[in-house]
């Protein structure tokens, strides 16, 4: 059997380490082999294909990006389309996908697979905004560059008495700011799922500086103060043409600085959390992925995504995987602001 591997969305570490599990179990257990499509969506419409043997996957795993590009390509729009890519799989022998990415790549894949094309899903994002499973690979590495960024601006922070704002990823959910925020002791993480005034993050500012300590702030950049409606965005629209989220760290420290009077900086990680060296966790986790797709196309389990339940790998509809958005729950967040100021 010859399969079709695309990344598509957002890249994150970890895309290699599947694409390498995929490819290893594949064809040493299973007697398939493998083509990779260039940047996602892409490359399937566009016949973009690239040859997908052990060689080329040799010690990947620890490879941070993806071997074989992303992109926010829709499969739907310009040339693209169900007939389009049935020929283009048809002309190569290509008899299955398997698309890595998020809820977009497999909404689209849903779209596909009801169409016939035969398609498994792997879930991948740093958000860690998935319902259908526990974890994806990605999210713990993007806690951890976080948490170290984080360690770095207390010092600095506390060299110079300043309240320090750092600004994480995550779209529409606080998870990397809830879980990097409390590994680095933060006095105030804002999230989306909290809507938030200013005077009660000035009130936490103020506590901790009170007592003698650098104030630090985690915002996710999705956090909506609560007399706004919307999330900051100043940046227009992505290639799927929502709003570019970001902005929000540097938009809130001159209003910290003025109700509070401490001198405030902000600084906004963007891309680096998504870069470089996969965590050990993330390596496993993704390698599990990888396996488990290929047993999936060998059992034939269209229209289905791996997920991690506990510690096992199971099975989910690409209908349940975009059922639900998995958001920041109340207590998790109670529980951290208990330590908040
Ligand atoms: N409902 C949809 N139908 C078809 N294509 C979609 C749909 N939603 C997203 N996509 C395509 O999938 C791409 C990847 O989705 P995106 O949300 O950017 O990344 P991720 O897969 O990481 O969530 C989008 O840019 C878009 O072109
Ligand atoms: O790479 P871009 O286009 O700047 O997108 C940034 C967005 O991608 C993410 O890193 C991941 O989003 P996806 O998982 O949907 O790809 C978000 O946290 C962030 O808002
Ligand atoms: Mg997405």
């Amino acid at each position: 059997m010859r399969i079709g591997l695309l990344t598509s969305g957002g890249d994150c570490p970890g895309l290699n380490a599947v694409i390498r599990g995929a490819v290893l179990k594949g064809s040493t257990i299973h007697g398939q082999d493998f083509v990779g499509f260039r940047d996602g969506w892409r490359g399937v419409v566009e016949d973009d294909v690239v040859p997908l043997t052990r060689k080329e996957i040799q010690g990947i795993a620890k490879q941070g990006g993806t071997i074989l590009g992303t992109s926010r390509t829709n499969p739907f729009e310009g040339n693209g389309g169900v007939d389009r890519i049935r020929s283009n799989m048809e002309r190569r022998g290509i008899d299955a996908l398997i698309a890595i990415g998020g809820e977009g790549t497999l909404a689209a894949a849903k779209r596909l697979t009801d169409a016939g094309i035969k398609i498994v899903g792997v879930p991948k994002t740093v958000d860690n905004d998935l319902g259908a499973t526990d974890y994806t690979f990605g999210f713990d590495t993007a806690v951890q560059i976080a948490t170290d960024a984080m360690d770095r601006l207390r010092t600095t922070g506390d060299s110079h008495s300043r309240c320090m704002v750092a600004e994480v990823m995550g779209r529409h959910v606080g998870w990397i700011a809830l879980q990097s925020g409390m590994a680095a002791g933060a006095h105030a993480i804002l999230i989306p799922e909290q809507a938030t005034s200013l005077e009660q993050l000035a009130a936490w500012v103020r506590g901790a500086y009170d007592r003698g300590r650098a104030p630090l702030v985690v915002v996710a950049e999705g956090f909506v103060l609560d007399h706004e409606n919307d999330p900051h965005s100043e940046r227009g629209l992505d290639a799927f043409g929502r709003p570019r989220l970001g902005g929000i760290g540097e938009r809130l420290a001159p209003l910290i600085e003025e109700l509070t009077g401490i001198e405030t900086r902000a600084t906004t990680l963007g891309h680096i959390q998504r870069g470089g060296t996969p965590t050990s966790y993330d390596r496993v986790l993704a390698t599990r992925f990888g396996m488990a797709a290929s047993d999936s196309v060998v059992e034939g389990n269209w229209g289905r995504m791996v997920a991690l339940r506990g510690t096992d790998i199971v099975h989910v509809s690409f209908e349940e995987a975009l059922s639900s958005l998995k958001t920041v729950p109340q207590n998790r967040y109670d529980e951290a602001a208990i330590l908040f100021g």
